[in-house]
Order: structure tokens, then sequence, then C-alpha cells
């Protein structure tokens, strides 16, 4: 709650109506106290917690600055990634709607650098960018800082780390006159903030403290999982908590395909989004993200910063963060503008340190969480049927269904047991499943019916330590008579395929893994 509205901040009347448009009611508290010392021209650190408000914090004072008669940049605003600079624009456009003439430039790499030329000539006021493209802008002459005010550190502690640093001097080095100064950032560290001292006049610091670094919003888990259970387990979560959005994080970019591919192939929805993608491919799974047309984003911490979607309602650590602070900031993707949120990181025994880092510097302690079993799954699944079926009975018309039950004349069964097949029939598992893996992350095969061939991939080769010899000896060895196999077996170069009866599958794969003199239990997909 906070004291002041933001009428009472000295807004103008055009940015009022913009933010009533945008559905905000009040100030948040680093709003309500960053916009008094940025309209009074001051330097600013302004510090919340993620999901809080911030660009809007800086945005608000600086669209009012800005004078619209001058056609030229009058503000800079750095952001770490170029998904991050797209969102902020859009963000300054929704509070300058009312202001005619309003011009606000993303300039990021990836795009076609002529279109940027282009809306720069038409007056840039305000230009959002990443440092790479606004360099070369800026050396090429196509955007001039002659009449630059202010300049924003967006993600502030990122833009002042070392990669960015000598960027953001060269772009400075543009300004012909002293400018206002404005950092923000969920995380400032003591070292980064001596260094933004060095850029600013004595600044005015908002810190909106809390006892811990991430938004209270948050339910914050560790799973203990097997690494080759982790993206079993992220199905199981999906399916018991129903969520809409969930953004998984991995620490390479290869794991990202790889997370995205493995969940694809267990029927979710999902891509990824990494920095080896060309900037359209980088737009367009955001833009499948946003839309909802995906429910999962795999990605690296290129999506961990600023990144504000309204849905996202879990985070996923697939692996630990090497840096804490990007734990805060990868968390913070949810439990956004005051929504609840669930953080759930997977940890082995080995990584137990890295936890224990990450829980001492954001001041707060990760609840342990047991995997749900296949068992849950499938009860969370059939309760999910059951909900709205009183609706159902009472909206009535059911005498079609009444006549067809009535007409089911095997009277070897309860109508409550009817009604059990029938639900049953409905939340049986998808056809492809995955070796669902055990509690400690054992495959351990499913039940399939004696008789009904059943299709097992294997991926082979050296990585997987599967050759086809082996599988021709597992789907001998057991029957013991030369040339009685109880399978067949198509193998091409990187995978093969064993059709054998569903009560062999245990077989085939106890023998697999008896025989493994290395490597990880075999898990097999049913093709
Ligand atoms: N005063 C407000 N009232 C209601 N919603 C708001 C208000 N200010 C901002 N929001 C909304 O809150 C969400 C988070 O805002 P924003 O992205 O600026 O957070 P942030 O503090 O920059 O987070 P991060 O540290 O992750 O970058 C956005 O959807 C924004 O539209
Ligand atoms: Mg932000």
């Amino acid at each position: 709650m906070t004291d002041l509205t933001f009428a009472e901040l000295n807004l103008s009347q055009p940015i009022l109506q913009a933010l009533t448009d945008m559905g905000f009611e009040e100030p948040t508290p680093v709003q309500e106290k960053c916009i008094p010392p940025l309209l009074q021209q001051k330097d600013v650190v302004g510090q919340a917690q993620t999901g809080t408000g911030k660009t809007a914090a800086f945005g608000i004072p600086l669209v009012q600055q800005t004078d619209i008669s001058i056609k030229e940049v009058q503000t800079i605003i750095m952001c770490p990634t170029r998904e991050l600079a797209i969102q902020v624009t859009g963000e300054l456009i929704k509070i300058g709607k009312h202001l005619d003439g309003l011009h606000v430039v993303p300039v990021y790499g990836g795009q076609s650098i002529s279109r940027q030329i282009k809306a720069l000539k038409r007056g840039a006021h305000v230009v959002v960018g990443t440092p790479g493209r606004t360099i070369d802008h800026l050396r090429r002459g196509t955007m001039k800082l002659d009449h630059l005010q202010r300049v924003v550190f967006d993600e502030a502690d990122e833009m002042l780390n070392m990669g960015f640093r000598d960027d953001m001097e060269q772009i400075l080095s543009y300004a012909s006159q002293p400018v206002q100064t404005i950092m923000f950032s969920a995380t400032m560290s003591k070292g980064i903030r001596k260094i933004m001292n060095r850029y600013m006049d004595n600044p005015e610091t908002v810190a909106i403290e809390r006892k811990k670094m991430t938004a209270p919003n948050i339910e914050q888990y560790v799973v203990e999982v097997r690494d080759s259970v982790r993206t079993e387990a992220i199905c199981r979560f999906m399916d018991i908590n129903d969520f809409k959005l969930a953004l998984v994080f991995c620490n390479t970019k290869r794991k990202t395909e790889k997370v995205s591919r493995e969940l694809r192939s267990r029927g979710y929805s999902s891509d990824f989004i990494n920095g080896d993608l060309s900037q359209n491919q980088r737009d367009r799974v955001m833009g499948k993200f946003r839309s909802g047309a995906i429910d999962i984003l795999v990605g690296t911490d290129v999506a961990a910063r600023g990144l504000d979607i309204d849905d996202i309602e879990a985070v996923f650590n697939y692996d630990i963060p090497q840096d804490p602070e990007y734990y805060v900031h990868r968390i913070g993707r949810t439990g956004r503008a005051g929504r609840s949120g669930m953080a759930i990181t997977f940890s082995t025994k080995s990584k137990k340190k890295q936890l224990r880092t990450i829980e001492r510097q954001i001041k707060n302690q990760l609840n342990p969480l047991d995997l749900p079993s296949t068992a849950d799954v499938q009860k969370s699944r059939l309760a999910g049927e059951m909900d709205g079926l009183v609706e159902v009975l009472e909206k009535g018309n059911l005498r079609p269904f009444i006549d067809q039950i009535e007409s089911f004349t095997d009277d070897r069964f309860t109508t409550v047991e009817i009604a059990a097949a029938l639900l049953k029939k409905r939340t049986e598992a998808p056809d492809q499943q995955e070796e669902a893996a055990g509690e400690n992350g054992q495959s351990q095969s499913h039940n399939y019916d004696d008789s009904a061939m059943v299709r097992m991939h294997f991926n082979v080769g050296k990585k997987n330590n599967v050759y086809p010899g082996d599988l021709v000896g597992a789907i001998a060895g057991e029957s013991n008579v030369p040339g009685n196999v109880i399978g067949n077996i198509d193998i091409f170069p990187h995978h093969s395929f064993v059709d054998i009866p569903g009560k062999h599958v245990k077989q085939v794969l106890d023998i697999m893994n008896r025989n493994r003199v290395k490597g990880k239990k075999i898990r097999v997909k049913v093709a």
C-alpha cells in the first residue's frame, strides 16, 4: 500500500489518463518514492524487488519531461537484452499514449539497422537500446546525443558488469553535457553501488528494502531428483498444478534445445530461446509464449531479467544459476504485480553448496518438496476431471447419455463401476509415454498389456552406450531358444526400434540395464 495517489505526484493529465487506461490504480512503493526526485531532475538509484513496477517508475517522469517540440533524442534507456528493450519501449508508448507525437524508438541487434535509421530520422525523443547497436548508431552518426538530458540504466547492475561497462562509458562520452543519470535493478551488490556512484552526482537512493531480496508472493521450493529425471519432474509439476505458462532456465544453450525437445516428445507445447537464435526466431518464440501458443519456454539467462509476461505461474531452475543474483531475477519472472507464483529449483546432493550460497544471498530458505509420484499425477488428473461435474449435472439434458448407459446391458458391472471405467478411459495417459522414472529416478517400465505389441525406441551409439548388438541379445537372450527371438528390431544410425509384446518390455529393459558397464540407467521411449 502507498500513501500517495498518482494525481498527488504532479503528473500531467495525459499521463494520468494513460495510467488509468493501463489499469494502474495507485503507484507502487518504488514509483511513489522515485517519481518526485526524478521530476526534480535528480540522479536516482532505484532498487526494488522484481515485478514491482520499476519500468513505470522511471518511465512516467521521463515521458512527462520529454519536450515533444524538440525532435531530438532527450533520453536513452539502456537494457541488457533485446527482448527487454522491446518490452520497455512498449511500456513507454503506453505511458505516452495521449501525448501526440511522442516518438520512442528501440534499437537492438538482430533487427535491420536501416529500419532503425529511418525511425531515428523521423526524430526520436526517446531511444531504448542494447549497448552494441546503440554504439553502432552513434559511430555512424545516425543517432546524436547533443540534446541528451538523461540516461537510464535498466538492470543497472548487469549494465555495469564487466561485459557492458566499457560500452556504457563509450555511450556516455557522446553526450555533450552532463546528464541526469538513473539506475534501476532488483539486485545491487555493494560493489556495484560503488561503481554506480562514479557515474552519478550525489544520487537520491531509493531502496524498497524488504527482509528478503525475492518477491514475497513467490513460493520457492527445492526438489532433489537425479539429473536425468528433471524433465519428467517438470511434466509432473505441470500436470499436478495445471500451470498456465512456465519458464524453465538452463545454464547452457544446448540444454535449452534438449529440454524443450524432451518436453515436446512428452506432448507439452514447448520451445526454447537462447542467444544463438536469430532475432526473428527470438521474436517468434517470445510471441508464441506471450500469446500462450506454447506453455513452456526453456531459456538461458537471456530470458532472466526484466521480462514481464502476465501468466507465468511457475519458474523451474533446471540448472542452479551460477550467479545467485540471477536466481532472484529468474524466479522474478513469476509472482509479478502482486500475483502469486511458484519457483522450483532442481538439485542433487552434490549441488547442496551452490544452493546454500543462494539461500544466503536471498536471505531465504528454499522449502524442500518431493517429486510427485505418477499416482499423485493420476489422482490430480482424475480430480481435475471431476471439476465442473455438478454444473453438468445441474444443466441436465442428460437423456441421451442416460439411454446410452442404460443400453449397456452387461450386468456384471455396477453403475459406479461403469462411471469409473468411463473416467479411466478419459484420463488414460497419452499413448506416447516415456518410461516414468521412479521416485528415486530408477527407470521402471509401465505395465503394458501382455500381448499388445510395443515399439520401444532406443537412442543408440557411444553417447548413450547402447548398441544394436546389445538389443539383439536382449530380445533373444531370455528366450534361450536360438533363433526364437521375442520381437523384431529396426536398426538406424542413431536410433533402434524394438517391437515386442508388452509383457517383455521390462525383461528387455532389465537385460539392457544389467549388461551395462557404465552410463545412466536406460530410459526408453515407447515410440
Ligand atoms: N502502479 C501499478 N499498478 C498496477 N500494475 C503495475 C503498476 N506499475 C507496474 N505495474 C505492472 O507490474 C508489472 C511489473 O512491472 P515491471 O516490469 O516494471 O517490474 P520491474 O520492477 O521492472 O520487474 P523486474 O525487476 O523483473 O524488471 C507490469 O505488468 C506492469 O505493467
Ligand atoms: Mg524491470
